[in-house]
């Protein structure tokens, strides 16, 4: 059947305004992006700077984030991990981020990897260590964090110094409770949702007001897997790992549950999953914590620095523990339902 020219006419105008509608919504998208973000390629080095623009990156220009970062030496370092150096990166006398130098990854990766970071800087949560920018050149990689002024929960809680006070009790459960909701917000809230893959103590931050972050997140897919250190198995932290990952080698959200199980054991017990006595007596943290539990003796295994605890709230916290560590996954809860439990924890307000 022939068209007559009129519908002819109409398709045709139909066709092109679709295709030139979205050619337009592109062009703005594509604006809009430009705007929050300040790209700076760096000829010399071949490298590019990539600032997300935020009232915190105001006063961090590319350039001068070029600079700075050249003049990075031993003295700067606050930390390293199986990903690479951190650097702290001051600007002036009240303003400094975090640098983590990361060991350089995949060149056919490159392309995603930018994707990703771009991804990552969207991600904006009151319990999630902002990512503010990035460097990156065929030499290596840098990667712009928010400064966490107390440093790691792993440090806080098995570091050395004697000068640190323990964490009493109602700071362990407000970094329990903030830890659970940024992880929640990573599962639950974002998309697509994100599955952390490398959930433990040292990959929880602590700002100013010793509120909870969760850091890292996304770093197990951006990298290589061999560039990372022995403890790594594909993705993730020996002793953090839930056990049906060995068999599978697949991430989930309900891994993600178990790991965050095994930081709140941490917290409760004081001792790191994979602490020495553990392997001399063959057995290690989830499976002492379950016989404690069983044989309702809870308070033999809270972490000795904590002084005084209110024994029912360290009962509640073992309780959503075990949860968190079932061996099959189906049985562990969400982490939306794990913020509602620690919630009704006394000692947390707000
Ligand atoms: N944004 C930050 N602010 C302050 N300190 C940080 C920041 N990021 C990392 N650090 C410090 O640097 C240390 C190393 O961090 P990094 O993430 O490289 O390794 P990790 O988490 O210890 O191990 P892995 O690389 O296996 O995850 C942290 O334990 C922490 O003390």
């Amino acid at each position: 059947m022939a068209w007559s020219p009129v519908i002819a006419l109409y398709v045709t105008i139909c066709c092109l305004a679709f295709v030139m509608s979205k050619v337009v919504i592109s062009f703005l998208l594509y604006k809009r992006w430009k705007r929050t973000r300040t790209i700076i390629e760096d000829s010399p080095s071949g490298g590019k700077v990539v600032v997300f623009r935020s009232p915190a990156t105001q006063s961090l220009s590319s350039k001068a984030f070029m600079k700075k970062t050249m003049k990075l030496s031993n003295k700067n370092i606050i930390g390293s991990g199986g990903y690479g150096t951190v650097y702290r990166l001051s600007v002036d006398d009240n303003t400094a981020f975090a640098v983590k130098r990361l060991n350089k990854g995949n060149k056919d990766t490159e392309r995603g990897f930018e994707r990703e970071l771009d991804a990552m800087g969207d991600i904006k949560h009151r319990n999630i260590v902002s990512l503010y920018g990035y460097y990156i050149a065929p030499q290596f990689n840098l990667l712009i964090y928010e400064l966490m002024p107390h440093g790691s929960l792993d440090t806080l809680l098995h570091g050395k110094s004697r000068e640190q006070k323990p964490l009493d009790w109602a700071t362990r459960c407000r970094i329990a409770v903030g830890a659970a909701r940024g992880i929640s917000y990573l599962h639950h809230d974002c998309i697509p949702h994100i599955i952390h893959r490398d959930i433990k103590s040292s990959n929880i931050l602590l700002d100013q007001n010793m509120e909870a972050r969760v850091s890292d997140f996304g770093l197990a897919t951006l990298m290589d897997p061999h560039q990372t250190h022995v403890s790594t198995i594909v993705a993730g932290t020996f002793g953090y790992l839930a056990p049906e990952y060995f068999d599978t080698g697949r991430a989930t959200t309900k891994g993600d549950v178990y790991s965050f199980g095994v930081v709140l054991l941490e917290l409760l017990t004081g001792k790191r999953p994979t602490d020495e006595s553990f392997i001399e007596e063959g057995t290690k943290l989830v499976t002492w914590v379950k016989d404690v539990v069983k044989e309702k003796k809870e308070e033999h295994a809270v972490d000795s620095a904590l002084g005084s605890f209110p024994i029912k709230e360290v009962k509640k916290v073992f309780r959503i523990a075990e949860e968190c560590l079932e061996s099959d996954p189906s049985k562990r809860p969400t982490m939306t339902r794990v913020v509602k439990m620690l919630e009704q924890i006394n000692s947390i307000v707000n």
